[in-house]
């Protein structure tokens, strides 16, 4: 595979962009529609590698599907009971590796898991304990990590479960997500020390809400989710907001403008939080109904930000990118559990900013980055989308830049490689 030579702008970026559908709203949609008492219609999903890997998830359970000839529209209808007797290929996507095994517990017979290589270092050991506390019976390698089997009976009892979510909170949004269907319910406590992403589980509550589900938040640590029916949704998808930072980021990057379409007035997405983040770089932001725009401040007047990104860590890399590119340093703090992403992110940004030649070291929960003078390299991305358009924000500075395997945006952005050349060359 050869790198990709990324675009470099010595002029201010202006333009006006779009993003596609929320990767977290889709596959919290597409799950639901596999638990719900009818159809359901998606508009506007996202298309692209994680969402394919739950729709096909979905599907081989006994959901069927009819995708409109634009994919714009999709149609799912839940089968009478769900289908055992499959395996579901996970890739590297955390919401299918961690919502779909609550689901096939209610299937009869066997639900085998498997995804790449990569996935199969990823933590999901303590949702596992937790299914188990619940009555379900599920042979893994004993690492708590892929490939394991689900063995369903047709029902689960439910009830009381403990889970430490301290690697992810997509422990708590999967046994949340399928609670609804037990039999007694569920009362779900996070027994850990910390809790990362705890937008992420309110976006689930809300989704619940809107299928029709009693679930709520009891204390900090404690959520409560009704015995009942999950109605059929027919929803829109919000563009995603995460996915939105690195186009924001050029603006701030080059001192250019940038507007996010469609940005959304109120959301559940903890990816908004990036407004407030480019703000404290030194950026301006403006919200009108067409959409958010981020503008400047360029690289002579970004500032070195202190931030805890525990609530939203997806954001991390291209924060670090950002930060990168600063007049002065940045701590980064609360994402320990970064270490479980796609790849140990800490790690790779801690390798590929310091391969350009930027200052930055490890901390027990972040990095610290000290910005130097930087030099083109070609970055490695590691499997993971969020790493490679870090990489396209740092290249936009450094002439030169090349980005192995940029295509590895599949995950949540098919297509960005030519949506940031169109942005950067206007
Ligand atoms: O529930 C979700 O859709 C997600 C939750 C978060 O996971 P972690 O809590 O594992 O960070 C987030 O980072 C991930 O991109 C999506
Ligand atoms: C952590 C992420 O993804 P996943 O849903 O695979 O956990 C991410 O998209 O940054």
């Amino acid at each position: 595979m050869t790198a990709w030579p990324a675009p470099a702008s010595d002029r201010p970026v202006h333009g006006a962009v779009t993003v596609p559908g929320s990767k977290s709203l889709t596959n919290r949609y597409l799950l639901l529609a596999a638990l719900a008492d009818g159809p359901s219609t998606l508009r506007g999903p996202l298309v692209s590698r994680d969402t394919l890997l739950m729709l096909q998830a979905v599907q081989s359970l006994g959901v069927q599907v009819e995708r409109s000839a634009d994919d714009d529209r999709w149609t799912l209808t839940p089968p009478a009971t769900l289908r055992a007797g499959t395996r579901i290929d996970c890739g590297l996507a955390g919401t299918v590796i961690r919502f779909v095994p609550p689901v096939a517990a209610l299937a009869d017979g066997e639900v085998a898991f498997d995804g790449d290589a990569e996935a199969r270092v990823r933590p999901v050991g303590p949702l596992l304990e937790g299914l188990r506390q619940l009555g379900i019976r599920i042979e893994d390698e004993g690492r708590g990590t892929l490939p394991f089997t689900v063995h369903g009976t047709g029902s689960v009892r439910g009830g009381e479960v403990q889970v430490d979510a301290s690697a992810s909170s997509q422990f708590v949004s999967a046994l949340l997500l399928a609670g609804a269907r037990f039999t007694e319910g569920l009362l779900l406590r996070h027994t850990g020390a910390s809790l990362p992403s705890v937008p992420h589980i309110d976006m689930t509550l809300q989704v619940l809400r809107e299928a029709g589900v009693r679930a709520a938040r009891l204390s900090e640590a404690t959520w409560v989710v009704d015995h009942g029916p999950v109605h059929g949704l027919s929803v829109r998808v919000e563009p995603d907001l995460s996915t939105a930072a690195p186009l924001l980021a050029a603006a701030a990057v080059t001192g250019g403008q940038v507007m996010l379409r469609h940005w959304p007035e109120e959301t559940t997405q903890g990816g908004a939080a990036f407004r407030v983040i480019l703000e404290q770089f030194g950026a301006r932001t403006e919200w009108t109904e067409e959409g958010l725009t981020v503008e400047g401040p360029g690289r002579d007047a970004l500032r070195g930000v202190d931030l805890d990104l525990h609530e939203v860590g997806e954001l991390t890399p291209v924060v670090a990118a950002v930060a990168a590119l600063a007049q002065g340093p940045s701590v980064l703090r609360g994402v320990a559990h970064l270490r479980g992403h796609e790849t140990d992110r800490l790690a790779a940004l801690e390798a590929e900013l310091g391969r350009m030649g930027c200052g930055v070291e490890q901390t027990p929960d972040g990095l610290r980055i000290t910005p130097a003078p930087l030099r083109p390299a070609v970055l490695q991305t590691y499997h993971d989308h969020r790493m490679a358009q870090a990489a396209a924000v740092l290249g936009l500075a450094v002439p030169g830049t090349e980005i192995e395997n940029v295509e590895t945006t599949d995950k949540t952005f098919p297509g960005f490689a030519a949506a940031w050349t169109d942005l950067v060359h206007g």
